[in-house]
């Protein structure tokens, strides 16, 4: 069977960094992350009058509580949309950053702000890379959740970004270090799937039709592909729940023991215990969930990025398998970050340097294009692309075309361009001048819609002058 329509997004909280950020003039206190984020946030702030915004694009921009900036991008109905708008909130990020970084150095402070896609910052605080799922109100949810978990359990030996963990015998590679930490901080809670998946349920949609399936448990990705793949294979493992088919038999006895077992086993074969006792490893796990979307899809029209994603699915079970992981290191973070830790310690002749591979692990996760490490081995085929720089450049300002991203990328664009006042959330269009009625778009699905045309034209209209009278 075909794959089924579904509605994608990402949010992505980003770390915050100053290096060396010492200022001149104020004393010696360095820049904190809190200082970073404000300085990071002015120019949004000055624009909407909130550092909670929404963005030609489709996309919310927002500062939480705490110092972490986070993106969410508009909703997508394609894997690959979702890799395109994801890099484009890298992009918009980075220009806050240089522009923030220049402020600064206005204010006397020398160093760079740097912002980092990964999972824990310098003082151990974890935050998320959150995947969003449309999901159809008709099934069991909690049936869903219960047989998904294991997925997301095993997933990681694809999808990880991979990391160095210190252990009393030295320095061992694993992974994933979200994993780690969702298992330290929820080790002693009662309920044993929350910290993969938020049960919170807020659709941003009709809520007689449809969930929000809401994952909290994987790790930011910086390769293209491995983001890719991830959203990919959840939403072809969705399909199959979606269609009626049981995954019951996967449920593990204990999800969050496995899910730090998992990370740290770079084989993937040790054996996980089942609900019904059984043992299989996370690796014969993947293969099993491959093998019955396979079965399930059998004699389907596939897209291209299904394709994609199937392949490089089969293609990375096969590099864990055999050990070749050469046949990934280009395309998934673990692995392409593996190689270049690899390749520093050949180079040096030495175990992993604790703060040298701090600092390489660091520069891998810098969205900058100039002090990161991404854009050069991008530039240098050491890392795989699935989007051009011309389409991310585009997605910037331009909302995905065939969903609902583009009604509120377009109104938003048309409010911006005649500086109107406007309030807009997911669902809510809101043009700010008295009289005019709150749009309410409840199908993500539907990417045309006269109301919002009619919106969008009172937002270009001129605007009758105050009083109302023509001038005598
Ligand atoms: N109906 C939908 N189904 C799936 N995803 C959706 C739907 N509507 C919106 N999304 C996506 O869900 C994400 C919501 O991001 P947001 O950060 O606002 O999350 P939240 O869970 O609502 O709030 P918060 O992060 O503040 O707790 C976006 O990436 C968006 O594209
Ligand atoms: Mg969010």
């Amino acid at each position: 069977m075909r794959p089924a329509r579904r509605i994608y997004g990402l949010e992505t909280e980003y770390g915050i960094t100053v290096d060396g950020g010492r200022p001149s003039e104020r004393g010696a206190e360095p820049v904190s992350a809190d200082e970073a984020a404000r300085y990071l946030f002015r120019k949004v702030v000055a624009l909407g009058r909130s550092s909670n915004v929404f963005l030609r694009n489709g996309a919310r921009l927002y500062l939480d509580v705490g110092s972490h900036p986070e993106y969410a991008t508009a909703e997508c109905d394609d894997v690959r949309d979702v890799v395109v708008q994801d890099r484009a909130g890298e992009r918009i990020l980075n220009e806050l950053a240089d522009e923030a970084s220049a402020r600064l150095a206005e204010d006397g402070v020398t160093g760079r702000i740097h912002l980092l896609k990964s999972n824990v910052d310098s003082a151990g605080n974890a935050f998320g890379c959150h995947e969003n799922y449309l999901i159809r109100r008709r099934g069991d949810f909690a049936r869903t959740v219960g047989e998904l978990v294991p997925f997301l359990v095993t997933r990681q030996i694809l999808t990880g970004a991979g990391t160095v963990r210190t252990t009393p015998s030295g320095p061992v590679y694993c992974f994933s270090q979200r994993s780690e930490h969702l298992w330290e901080a929820m080790s002693s809670a009662t309920t044993r799937s929350r910290p993969m998946i938020n049960s919170r349920d807020e659709p941003h949609a009709d809520p007689e039709l449809y969930r929000r399936l809401h994952v909290i448990s994987g790790d930011s990705s910086v390769a293209e592909t491995t983001t890719l793949l991830k959203t990919g294979m959840t939403g072809l493992v969705l399909d199959l729940l979606e269609s009626g088919t049981r995954l019951g038999d996967l449920v593990l006895a204990d999800p969050m023991r496995a899910i730090r077992d998992v990370a740290r086993d770079l084989t993937a074969r040790t054996p996980l215990e089942l609900a019904d006792g059984r043992r299989l490893s996370a690796l014969e796990m993947q293969e099993e969930y491959l093998a019955r979307v396979l079965a399930h899809l059998d004699g389907a029209d596939l897209s291209d990025t299904d394709r994609r994603v199937l392949e490089l699915w089969e293609r990375g079970l096969r590099a864990v398998r055999t050990g070749e992981h050469s046949l990934v290191d280009t395309e998934l973070d673990w692995a392409i970050k593996k190689r270049l830790l690899d390749r520093y310690r050949t180079q040096h002749g030495r175990a992993f340097d604790e703060v040298r591979t701090a600092r390489l692990l660091l520069a891998y996760h810098d969205i900058s294009p100039r002090d990161g490490l991404a854009a050069t081995m991008r530039a240098r085929g050491l890392m795989a692309t699935v989007a051009t720089d011309e389409e991310v450049a585009r997605a910037v300002t331009v909302p995905p075309q065939t969903t609902r991203a583009k009604l509120r990328g377009d109104f938003v664009g048309a409010a911006q361009d005649h500086r109107r006042d406007h309030t807009v959330d997911w669902v809510h269009l809101k043009l700010g001048d008295l009289g005019q009625r709150t749009v309410l778009c409840k199908d993500p699905f539907a990417s045309t819609d006269e109301r919002v045309d009619r919106l969008i034209a009172a937002a270009s209209a001129p605007r009758a002058p105050l009083g109302g009278g023509a001038p005598a």
